[in-house]
């Protein structure tokens, strides 16, 4: 095991100029990420945990702080800073973010939206598209709705194809943001199985999770964001 993501000091506010208003979301973090484990974020609604991911995916800037990335090529990356391009080639080859909500383009299917972070990477179309098939089939799709639109899916469903789409490529660093929110038992426990195998596969793992049952049976440690300082245990 080796570390890969080194956060320190990290903090994110929000301005909102007509208030007159400054939100403070994540308190200064600091954190590190090692390849083949899972961290699991925590704390109580609104403290700042989704904004911390997006900091790290670099949706949002960090107010200050640094968050250095060890990239495949062993060279530290620090991510609060570096160019536009630069972050996306690490989100096309290295790391992924299965966000709450699922964006995708209107006429896109379903067997494309999953396999599409593997076109990016140049993977041939039918190889991608029968990954994207096995992962959906993991999952429980069912096989009529790949070749529709994810637009009229349930939420369930939805979030199902976010995580096969987050999940297809192996990925060296893993941002899940509660990703087990709305799945029934059953569905539940084919996304821990599939996180279990990110990381036996090596990828350092940071996932949002409300559900004790799931932190104790997937995380390595526990960062607990609070409204003004983080503990780790
Ligand atoms: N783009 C934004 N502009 C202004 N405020 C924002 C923005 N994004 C987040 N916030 C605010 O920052 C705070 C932290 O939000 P965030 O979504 O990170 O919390 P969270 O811990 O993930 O909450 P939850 O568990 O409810 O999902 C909230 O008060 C939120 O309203």
């Amino acid at each position: 095991m080796k570390q890969i993501l080194r956060i320190k000091q990290l903090t994110k506010q929000f301005v909102l100029h007509e208030q007159g208003k400054i939100i403070p979301a994540a308190k200064p973090v600091d954190l590190t990420l090692e390849t083949g484990t899972l961290t699991a974020l925590v704390g109580t609604s609104g403290v700042g945990k989704s904004s911390l991911l997006k900091c790290i995916y670099r949706t949002y800037l960090p107010s200050n702080g640094n968050i250095n990335y060890l990239d495949v090529q062993n060279n530290w990356i620090d991510l609060a800073t570096a160019s536009e391009y630069e972050i996306l080639k690490l989100r096309q080859t290295q790391i992924s973010f299965v966000t709450q909500f699922l964006d995708f383009l209107p006429r896109q299917n379903t067997l494309d939206v999953v396999a599409k972070p593997l076109f990016d990477l140049g993977v041939d179309r039918k190889e991608a598209r029968s990954k994207s098939q096995v992962i959906l089939e993991e999952l429980n799709i069912p096989e009529r709705l790949w070749k529709v639109s994810p637009a009229t899916f349930s939420g369930g469903e939805k979030q199902r194809v976010n995580i096969a789409r987050g999940l297809i490529m192996r990925s060296r660093l893993l941002l899940l943001d509660e990703p087990t929110a709305s799945l029934d038992p059953e569905t539940t426990k084919k996304v821990i199985s599939l996180i279990k195998r990110a990381k036996e596969e090596g990828t350092a793992i940071l996932a949002v999770f409300h559900e004790p049952q799931i932190i104790s049976e997937l995380a390595d440690s526990t960062v607990t964001l609070e409204s003004n300082r983080v503990s780790v245990r």
